[in-house]
């Protein structure tokens, strides 16, 4: 069985292993880098962005995963994790992985809007996919080689270039696992 890690140093981290299930695929909670080799794919959660990039660097994520992404063994960055796994961030003068060629707006939806769920057409999947937004970050702009799954409003909050997938929402919070399924099949697409 694919096994599926999701990156354990903050954030939401049970529910995505429990999508990442239903999916069809093993959750691994991922807490230090060696277990990085027993995983096929990885998802970075939602959660604190400065906070998560931080326990990377004391942890020694950040070697660990570029070499994991050198390996072209898919990432799922979601929210925060999105923010980790972007190029650029707007107003930051570091990124952290600086994996995806995305820049990103952190809190971009402003105060009213900081917490909304929506159904999202989503490229790839069928019927509108069930998004929940908390303080979600936007994709500004995206490198040629990123192709844009989704939009709200004109504005990017889904992505994929090559083995990297990432989305401004949180997957993970409805029973409708899709996303994760359409992150499994990357992984599978990969392996053999
Ligand atoms: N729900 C989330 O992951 C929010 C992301 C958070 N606002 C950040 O900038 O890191």
């Amino acid at each position: 069985m694919i096994k599926i890690g999701v990156l354990a140093l903050q954030g939401a981290v049970a529910e995505h292993i429990r999508s990442i299930e239903l999916a069809g695929a093993q959750g691994v909670v991922i807490k230090r880098t060696e277990q990085l080799q027993d995983i096929q794919g990885i998802i970075i959660p939602g959660g604190e962005s400065t906070t998560i990039g931080k326990l990377m660097r004391t942890y020694g994520f950040i070697d660990a995963l570029h070499q994991f992404s050198a390996e072209n063994k898919p990432i799922f960055g979601t929210c925060a994790g999105l923010i980790v796994i972007a190029k650029e961030i707007t107003g930051q003068p570091e990124a952290h992985l600086g994996l995806m060629d995305i820049t990103v707006a952190r809190n971009a939806f402003g105060r009213q809007r900081e917490s909304f769920e929506t159904d999202l057409p989503i490229k790839g999947i069928d019927e509108k996919v069930r998004a929940v937004f908390i303080r979600a970050p936007l994709i500004e702009k995206v490198g040629p080689n990123v192709e844009v799954l989704s939009t709200y409003n004109g504005q990017i909050v889904a992505a994929q270039q090559g083995h990297l997938l990432a989305a401004s929402f949180h997957p993970e919070l409805t029973d409708d696992y899709r996303l994760h399924r359409y992150f499994l099949d990357m992984v599978k697409a990969r392996q053999a």
